[in-house]
């Protein structure tokens, strides 16, 4: 018997992750989300044949688990009129927001739950996900297997012992998808600038992230031999590395991941209150 799992919120991230859990084979009636916006709904039935509602608590008080999938702005004004729903049935909380914390969550839903902060990223939609997990003191072990089995349907799940290291995670996987965009791009417009055809190099740059990470995935090797095996000694790829150690690549990935978790930490400020 599947669990009912509410998406509060059908955007970009629940999208991407309920999406991947039904090509993994999640029966659509288990699946509600919900939204303001009617339209959005509709196609979200007619393409996925999902259940769907503009109103949050009615889809809270037909939860087993409910992920809550706002913006981090809007997250209270969303929360505080779903606390007679939910401590009605103490459904499992599953929080994809940035920065807030559980405590927050927990005083914004009207007390004390078995809720677990998520940090998940977009790739989920292709079951290629990469998701860090905390779970607050209230979650037993049935229900951190439960969250553990939904979001490893759409990708690896990793779970953090303490709940700061999830702005870590934020840097790393909830954001860094958008730092291999931003390389594709800059490879497919080098490569332009070389005489490529545009959808060539655009091809080309993401096949060659795809190859190298599924290598990388696969390989004993660590991620820096795999990269001297591509340098031959006087060859062309030594050139492009020492370009990008001499531009102290290594030190602006750094400055950027840092930012990002800061980003984090204040967002759990400028929006928790
Ligand atoms: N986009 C990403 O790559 C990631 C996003 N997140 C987190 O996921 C959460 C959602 O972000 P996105 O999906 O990117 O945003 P989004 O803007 O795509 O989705 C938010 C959804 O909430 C809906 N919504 C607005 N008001 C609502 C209300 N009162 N009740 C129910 N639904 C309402 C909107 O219609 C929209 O579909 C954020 O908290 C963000 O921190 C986490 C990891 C990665
Ligand atoms: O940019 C953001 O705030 C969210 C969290 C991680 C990815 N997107």
């Amino acid at each position: 018997m599947h669990k009912t799992i509410a998406f509060i919120g059908a955007g970009n991230m629940a999208s991407a992750i309920f999406g991947g859990m039904l090509d993994g084979g999640y029966p659509a009636e288990s699946i509600i989300a919900t939204s303001p916006d009617d339209t959005l709904l509709a196609t979200l039935r007619e393409r996925h044949g999902i259940r769907t509602h503009t109103d949050n608590a009615t889809a809270v008080n037909e939860a087993d688990v409910v992920v809550l999938a706002v913006k981090p702005q809007i997250m209270r004004q969303v929360c505080e009129p779903l606390r007679e729903a939910v401590q009605a049935r103490k459904p499992l909380i599953v929080s994809v927001a940035a920065g807030l914390e559980a405590t927050t969550l927990e005083g914004w839903l009207g007390g004390e739950l078995a809720l677990i902060r998520c940090m998940p990223n977009t790739p989920s939609l292709v079951g290629a996900g990469a998701a860090g997990l905390y779970a607050n003191p209230r979650v037993d072990a049935e229900q951190r297997e439960l969250a553990g089995e939904l979001l490893s349907a759409v990708g690896l799940v990793e779970w953090v012992a303490e709940e700061a290291l999830l702005d870590a995670v934020t840097a790393v996987s909830g954001s860094g998808p958008a730092y291999f965009f931003l390389f594709f791009e800059a490879m497919e417009e080098a490569g332009v600038n070389l005489g490529l055809p545009r959808e060539t190099a655009r091809r080309l740059a993401l096949q060659t992230g795809f190859g190298a990470a599924s290598m990388a995935l696969r390989s004993e090797h660590d991620p820096a031999q795999l990269k001297r095996n591509v340098m031959s000694p006087q060859g062309s790829t030594e050139r492009a590395i020492q370009y990008f150690e001499d531009a102290e690549l290594r030190h602006i990935v750094d400055g950027a991941m840092q930012a990002c978790a800061a980003r984090a930490r204040e967002m759990a400020k400028d929006f928790g209150k």
